[in-house]
């Protein structure tokens, strides 16, 4: 494309491709310099272009020496702006979705809907990029947005048309994941995590609220799940926008959850569409939480086109999503184990209420908290387990550069008759070992995860497999 047609700038160089590092940079580049939390991109202007960049995205006044300088007090919007159209074309309908817990969960499920009804689909976040076909990690849950606009373009190639993607805070914060078109955005609920990167809950919400005020489209929809503290907010900032609004949950219109009974195999969910009759749905996954994603995930398929009828069938085939309340093995004394990527004391509480109904004797936690990263939240996910687990096992989850035992002292503190178990194996193993038939087993924190970050090497483990182990 054109400098002229992207920017419009008086030069008859082509943009051929994007970059944000400067190492990554080649002839015909646009060159996107930003201001991170350990470098400035600033600073490799020089460098992106004698490797052949011919425009720079920066802040107004920063020295381009040679090429275009693209000014403006919000590069990273700018970049991803421009970025996007020179990488286009996408998948014609995308929808993200935001929240503390549940994005994964939800795009996965989005993706499910869509495909039993027909369309090819796929999702981007935690797990990587997935399709009916194959799943791709990309190591974050919001990629950067070079990443993020390729795998767009590629799913595009490869046919896919419908998109679910996550949107976490980081990512709306640093602009990591837009400029495609936007159907409908997402809300699943709000909850503490994240504060050693936005200091209070006030602008943790702010950056999630980027994405119903700024990033999905001007004529899109926001699917919100109504039963959060915080819901009614996101409604005010839906109304603000002037975007059509879909509500979903006890209180939702678009789908009322009248009520959810836990069966032995998942739950029985009773549901009212826009006021009309009630429908009994099995839904073959346990956990209310469970259900609160499906719900948001009927409800991005329904803005997006889907039928009621079709979405309704789809919900009662959903497959369960990788991590999240599955079921790794059962104990030799009969005891079966549940792995969960439970990391917020918000999360550790569904993921326990989850399991609550189907516990006739002790339900044993076994889980930790990551290093370098949110820390007031130990203490926290320690109180809330020991107050509703009846036993408590600590242990290690990625301590990254901190040590692992300070990491643990800070759960122990709040988390009265814990038990300490530093190796995660070891917890795993005691945890089976005081097992009994009628007990269940949950493996908090890691869900999906193959490797335990200790410093920076990632050593293998993979909750699922090491109870199998364990048990066998
Ligand atoms: C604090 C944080 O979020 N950092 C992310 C951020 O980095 P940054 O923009 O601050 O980058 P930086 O390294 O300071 O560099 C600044 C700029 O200089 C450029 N540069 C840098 C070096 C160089 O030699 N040349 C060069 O051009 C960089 O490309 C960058 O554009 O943007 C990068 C991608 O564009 C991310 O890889 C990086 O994630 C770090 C590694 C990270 O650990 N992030 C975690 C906390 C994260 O984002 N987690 C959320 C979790 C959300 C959830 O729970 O749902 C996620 O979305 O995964
Ligand atoms: N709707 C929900 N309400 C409360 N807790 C939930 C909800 N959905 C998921 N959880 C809890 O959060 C955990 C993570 O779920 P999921 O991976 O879907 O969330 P996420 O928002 O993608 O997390 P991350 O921010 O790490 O990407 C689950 O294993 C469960 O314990
Ligand atoms: N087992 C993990 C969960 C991390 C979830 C991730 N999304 C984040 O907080 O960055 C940890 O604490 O290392
Ligand atoms: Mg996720």
């Amino acid at each position: 494309m054109r400098l002229r047609d992207l920017a419009g700038i008086d030069s008859d160089s082509d943009v051929t491709c994007v970059s944000i590092d400067h190492r990554r940079v080649a002839p015909g580049c646009l060159f996107g310099a930003f201001e991170g939390a350990r470098f400035n991109g600033e600073d490799f202007i020089p460098e992106a272009i004698e490797r052949g960049a011919v425009a720079v995205v920066a802040r107004p006044g920063v020295e381009v020496p040679g090429a275009a300088l693209i000014a403006d007090e919000r590069p990273r919007r700018r970049f991803a702006e421009l970025a996007a159209r020179v990488m286009a074309p996408f998948p014609g309908t995308a929808v993200a979705v935001t929240g503390t817990n549940g994005k994964t969960s939800t795009v996965e499920m989005t993706r499910q809907l869509w495909r039993m009804a027909g369309h090819r689909s796929a999702s981007i976040g935690t797990l990587g990029v997935t399709t009916s076909d194959d799943q791709v990690s990309t190591g974050l849950t919001s990629p950067d947005i070079v990443t993020f606009l390729s795998n767009m373009a590629g799913l595009k190639k490869l046919g896919i048309s419908h998109v679910a993607y996550e949107a976490s805070s980081h990512g709306l914060d640093q602009y990591r994941s837009e400029g495609v078109p936007v159907a409908a955005a997402a809300f699943t609920n709000f909850s503490r995590d994240h504060l050693d990167y936005h200091q209070t809950m006030d602008s943790y919400f702010a950056a999630k609220m980027r994405l119903v005020d700024e990033v999905v489209a001007a004529d899109g929809t926001a699917v919100v799940w109504t039963d959060d503290p915080r819901s009614g907010e996101v409604i005010e900032h839906v109304r603000r926008r002037g975007l059509k609004l879909l509500t979903v949950g006890r209180a939702g219109e678009t789908i009322r959850l009248v009520s959810q009974t836990p069966s032995p195999l998942g739950q029985v969910l009773v549901l009212s569409h826009e006021g009309g009759k009630e429908q009994k749905l099995a839904l073959p996954l346990i956990g209310a939480y469970q259900a609160a994603n499906v719900l948001v995930a009927a409800g991005l398929v329904l803005a997006t086109g889907g039928t009621w009828a079709t979405t309704f069938t789809g919900m009662g085939r959903l497959a369960p999503v990788r991590g999240r309340l599955e079921r790794a093995v059962i104990t030799p004394a009969g005891a079966p184990v549940y792995v969960d990527y439970a990391h917020t004391p918000d999360a550790i509480e569904a993921a326990i209420a989850a399991l609550r109904p189907h516990v006739e004797g002790k339900l044993i936690i076994v889980f930790g908290a990551g290093g370098d990263r949110d820390q007031g939240k130990r203490p926290d996910m320690g109180r809330v387990a020991s107050r509703l687990g009846d036993v408590v096992i600590v242990t290690d989850d990625n301590p990254r550069s901190e040590d692992p035992a300070l990491i643990r002292a800070e759960i122990m503190a709040a988390a009265e008759g814990a038990i300490e178990v530093a190796d995660r194996r070891a917890a795993i193993g005691r945890a089976i070992e005081v097992a009994r038939k009628g007990d269940i087993i949950l493996l908090a924190g890691k869900g999906h995860e193959t490797g335990q970050i200790v410093g920076d090497r990632v050593l293998p483990f993979d909750d699922a497999e090491v109870a199998r182990e364990m048990a066998a």
